[in-house]
C-alpha cells in the first residue's frame, strides 16, 4: 500500500494518496454513485434569503448521525453496499474510522464549492476529514484563516485521489472548490466524517 503524500502546511495536516483507488475502479465507482445516489439541490439561508447551493448532494451514515449544515438539518440514508466498500478503503488507508459521508455532484465546471472549515462541533475538536474524489479532476483550494503572510495551497484532486485533512485544518484553515471555465467532466467526491455524541 502506497504512502501518502504529506502537504506541507502550517498548523494542518493533509496527506494526499494519488491513487487510492486505480483509475478504473474509480470510474467504475463514480458511474454507479451517479446512477444510483438519490441526489438532491439544497437551499440554504444566506443573508436572510434562502439560495440553491451549487451542486447536488446527498447525506449517508450510522442511524444517530443527522448532520447540521449551514441552517440544514439531514438525516442520513442507510449505507449501501458500495459505499461500505469505500468507507473500508478510506478506513484502511487512513486509520481512521469514519460513521458518515457526505456526497457532492458537481456537474459541470460552474457548480462549486465555497470558502468553509468542516468545523461543526458534532465533529469535534479536531476532527479528521477525509475526501475521495471519483470522476472529472478539479482544483482544491486552502487558506489560512488568520495569518494573511501564510501561502495558500492548490491541489489538484484526480479521480481515486484521497486527501485526508486532520490536526489543525479545519480550525486554523478555510477549503473550497472553485468554479472553472475550463471544459470539465462531472465529478464525485465523499467526505467521510465522524460525528461524536453527546454534549460537544
Ligand atoms: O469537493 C471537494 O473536494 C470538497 C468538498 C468539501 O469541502 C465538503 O464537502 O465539505
Ligand atoms: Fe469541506
Amino acid at each position: 500500500m502506497a504512502a501518502p503524500e504529506c502537504i506541507p502546511a502550517q498548523d494542518a495536516q493533509l496527506q494526499l494518496w494519488h491513487e487510492a483507488l486505480s483509475p478504473a475502479e474509480a470510474q467504475q465507482y463514480f458511474q454507479h454513485l451517479l446512477a444510483d445516489t438519490p441526489w438532491k439541490q439544497d437551499r440554504i439561508r444566506m443573508f436572510g434569503k434562502r439560495v440553491a447551493i451549487p451542486r447536488l448532494q446527498a447525506w449517508y451514515g450510522d442511524e444517530h448521525c443527522s448532520y447540521s449544515y449551514s441552517g440544514l438539518q439531514l438525516a442520513p440514508l442507510g449505507w449501501s453496499p458500495l459505499l461500505m466498500q469505500l468507507k473500508t478503503r478510506v478506513e484502511t488507508l487512513s486509520q481512521q474510522r469514519f460513521n458518515s459521508v457526505l456526497l457532492n455532484l458537481y456537474r459541470t465546471g460552474k457548480d462549486s464549492n465555497g470558502w468553509h472549515s468542516d468545523d461543526e462541533p458534532e465533529l469535534g475538536d479536531q476532527p479528521v476529514i477525509a475526501s475521495l474524489s471519483l470522476g472529472g479532476s478539479r482544483r482544491f483550494k486552502l487558506r489560512h484563516k488568520f495569518d494573511p503572510s501564510i501561502s495558500g495551497i492548490n491541489i489538484q484532486l484526480n479521480s481515486g485521489s484521497l486527501l485526508v485533512m486532520s490536526g489543525h485544518s479545519q480550525s486554523h484553515w478555510q477549503h473550497c472548490l472553485p468554479k472553472t471555465a475550463r471544459p470539465t467532466e462531472p465529478r464525485i467526491n465523499l467526505t467521510f466524517r465522524n460525528i461524536l455524541h453527546g454534549p460537544h
